[in-house]
């Protein structure tokens, strides 16, 4: 890649996540450290839940020493090679003590003699406690800096190496943060469109990946002549959606949700402007939600006149569809027929697990009720063959239609 490139890569990284920060928990460079090195080959969502409550009670080598390793084990035993990390945990803190007056010292070399810290360990600890522009690799830069050819390397090291040449310094610290949210989310994302492939009718992007290159794979995909279901759910005064939605229409998607409010509605229709090929469609109740929920909301009314209220805002709006339960949908197709298009998440193929959800049906059921398009998240992306899934879905369609 050319440094000209690797500029133009950078900038639209940075504009799209001016202060990336790292996601594990810490509260100070100790437990920063300590955190790290338990993160090898887990997931620092997993490590975060295990830490919580550890760095409430040890958070100076002292108190990590003083635990000892069997005690220690038992805060991180839901994390992978639990048993070596806790040893080696116990050892770096005893060794902090005895060597650097219980401080973590603030170069690599030195950070690289603390048992279980190697090359990749100090280089964060470097970077996010001490504000070093030093860029750790780990598998996701790694994979990113061969693919993008932005620094190829058959090792970590040259990989880095590489990195460190062509980064333009004024994105040097946070170059190593931007390439891992982008490997953990887009590649993530990315991966699993391909993994869906044909198998899926629309691809949806939530506003969660906005941040981190969503709008740009949103743009890819459309690119590629896939669909794209936009779910940002606007909700606004009515002008600001209006301009909000005209710069999502450069997307090129094909559904977006604004909330069923008349004046939102309104105002994205007309953001939409005259290519209809950008969808808009009204979020009426959602399917976490139900009539428990409304009251509690001090909202007193049916559910479901709630939701036929909010399709005829939509309907007087002129958008071109609701998003509703399948529990709604009988309902909705007999006072809107074909003017709105439903479509239905809170879907669960049987014995699957309902999550958050609170109104669910089955694939099938959502079908025969009269949604015309069903949203299945989880099921499909936590599958170990999403592609599997997601046919079985598609048949269990096919066998109700
Ligand atoms: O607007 C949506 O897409 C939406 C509306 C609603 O009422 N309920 C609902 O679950 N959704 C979205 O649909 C998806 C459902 O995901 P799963 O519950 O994993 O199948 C999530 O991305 C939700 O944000």
């Amino acid at each position: 890649m050319t440094r000209k490139n690797a500029h133009a890569l950078f900038e639209r990284l940075s504009t799209a996540d001016p202060t990336p920060q790292t996601e594990l928990y810490y509260k100070n460079p100790f437990t920063l450290v300590v955190a790290v090195a338990l993160s090898a080959q887990a997931t620092d969502e997993g490590v975060n839940k295990a830490t919580k409550t550890l760095f409430e009670i040890a958070n100076t080598p002292q108190q990590m020493a003083a635990l000892g390793e069997k005690k220690l084990g038992g805060y991180i035993k839901t994390i992978g090679l639990w048993r070596n990390k806790a040893k080696n945990v116990i050892a770096l803190s005893q060794k902090l003590i005895d060597d650097f007056d219980g401080e973590v010292p603030q170069t690599r070399e030195a950070l690289e003699t603390l048992p279980g810290v190697g090359r990749k360990t100090a280089n964060v600890v470097m970077n996010v406690a001490f504000g070093a522009p030093t860029i750790a690799v780990d598998t996701h830069i790694f994979r990113i800096g061969n693919r993008t050819g932005l620094a190829p390397g058959k090792n970590p090291l040259e990989v880095e190496l590489g990195l460190e040449k062509i980064t333009p310094p004024e994105f040097l610290h946070d170059a190593h943060h931007w390439l891992i949210l982008h490997g953990r989310y887009v590649c993530k994302a990315e991966a699993i469109t391909d993994a869906v492939g044909d198998a899926g009718a629309f691809y949806k992007i939530g506003y969660q990946l906005m941040p981190l290159g969503g709008l740009q794979l949103a743009e890819r995909l459309s690119a590629t002549g896939k669909k794209v279901f936009l779910d940002f759910k606007f909700h606004d005064i009515g002008a600001t959606v209006e301009r909000g939605v005209k710069s999502v229409t450069q997307l090129g998607g094909d559904f977006l949700t604004v909330h069923a409010e008349l004046d939102v509605l309104k105002g994205a229709v007309a953001g939409r402007g005259s290519d209809k090929r950008l969808k808009i469609l009204g979020v009426t109740v959602l399917t976490s939600l139900n009539q428990d929920s409304l009251t509690k909301a001090g909202i007193d009314m049916k559910l479901e006149d709630l939701v036929l209220k909010r399709a005829e805002f939509a309907a007087e709006a002129g958008a071109d569809g609701v998003v509703a339960s399948a529990k709604e949908a009988a309902a909705i197709k007999a006072r809107f027929a074909d003017a709105l298009t439903i479509v239905t998440p809170g879907v669960r193929p049987k014995g699957a697990s309902a999550d958050d959800q609170k109104r669910v049906v089955t694939p099938a059921e959502a079908i025969m009720t009269g949604a015309d398009h069903i949203v299945v998240g989880r099921p499909i992306i936590a599958a170990n063959d999403p592609h599997s899934a997601a046919k079985a879905i598609q048949r269990d369609l096919a066998n109700a239609s």
